[in-house]
């Protein structure tokens, strides 16, 4: 029998590439550096950060049947996630994503994730065959969505009476997947988790603050967004309520991830019953924390 898990995690569980160097890097540059290959994708990154507070997901993702996909099976269940309903192909390879960083910050990166994309709905099976519910008794939990999935599969969940019950939280993949997002604008139980950036993508303009930011996405539809800013105040809107709030003021000693980890500190607080103000300012200071590098990474 398996435990109820506490949220699913749904879209790209693939492994990570990363090489790094001390030097300033341009195109063509060839330097020492280091590499290193760490698990990753949108989903499985949010699926760490949830572990590290408290939580058990469960991955719904596509695995080759292959070594990587093994590895990355072994690594997920000694974080403690719930990998039982991963689909595993027996054609479609483990997916896997190749970046360099210089001492300029990220130089390129390219994502293979078109496992993922090939799998398209069959990673929702456990959804549909009773294993975490069916068509006449969805889910009526928490669900961590990736933007890597398709925007033709992004839309069918909009649709779809699997996720009438829902609560859905949304996380972008990369910027040149934004858009795929639009597709549950008006979806009636969808969280937006966006940076600036992202917002001012999925809004077509440039924004100058969260609160901005914010209160476009709900014009557009969104049912809840939370715009983070850096340093800067960040904001959730949701119909007519709006609520900014300023980071604490942190040295920072490290970026990547701090929006991985105010998203799973601010589930983590809902799950927990805080209201709107403590749970924003529960995210707040995870993501203070983190960016200050208190925790181990
Ligand atoms: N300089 C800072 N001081 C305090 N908190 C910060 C700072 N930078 C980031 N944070 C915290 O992290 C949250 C997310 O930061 P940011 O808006 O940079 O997200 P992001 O661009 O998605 O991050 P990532 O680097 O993970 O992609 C902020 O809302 C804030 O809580
Ligand atoms: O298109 C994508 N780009 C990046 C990621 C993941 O985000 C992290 C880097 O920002 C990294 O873990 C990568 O796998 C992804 O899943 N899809």
């Amino acid at each position: 029998m398996v435990d109820r898990p506490d949220i699913l995690c749904i879209g790209s569980v693939l492994w990570d590439m990363i090489g790094r160097s001390a030097s300033t890097m341009r195109l063509g540059s060839d330097v020492p550096g280091r590499i290193i290959r760490i698990p990753g994708g949108v989903a499985m990154n949010i699926a760490m950060t949830l572990v590290r507070f408290g939580l058990r997901p469960a991955l719904l993702t596509s695995l080759g049947r292959d070594r990587d996909g093994d590895a990355l099976i072994a690594e997920a269940e000694d974080m403690g996630m719930e990998t039982v309903f991963a689909y595993r192909s027996d054609d479609l390879p483990t997916d896997s994503y190749m970046a360099i960083e210089g001492a300029n910050g990220l130089i390129a990166a390219i994502a293979d994730a078109h496992s993922l994309e090939r799998a398209g709905a069959k990673i929702l099976r456990p959804l549909e065959d009773g294993r975490l519910g069916n068509a006449a008794a969805p889910w009526a939990g928490p669900v961590a969505l990736d933007g890597n999935l398709t925007a033709e599969l992004l839309r069918e969940i909009a649709g779809s009476p699997l996720f009438a019950a829902a609560d859905i939280r949304l996380a972008p993949a990369s910027p040149s997947k934004a858009l795929r997002l639009q597709a549950l604008m008006g979806h009636p139980r969808t969280t937006f988790y966006v940076n600036l950036e992202e917002a001012g993508l999925l809004c077509n303009t440039v924004f100058d603050s969260s609160g901005a930011a914010a209160r476009a996405l709900v014009a557009r539809g969104a049912a809840r967004a939370l715009v983070t800013d850096g340093g800067r105040e960040t904001t959730e809107a949701a119909g007519d309520r709006v609520l900014g709030r300023r980071p604490p003021e942190v040295l920072v000693t490290r970026v990547t991830g701090a929006g991985d980890t105010f998203m799973a500190a601010h589930i983590a607080a809902e799950l927990r019953g805080s209201a709107p103000e403590a749970a924003l300012e529960a995210a707040l200071d995870a993501a203070a924390t983190y960016v200050s590098g208190d925790t181990p990474q």
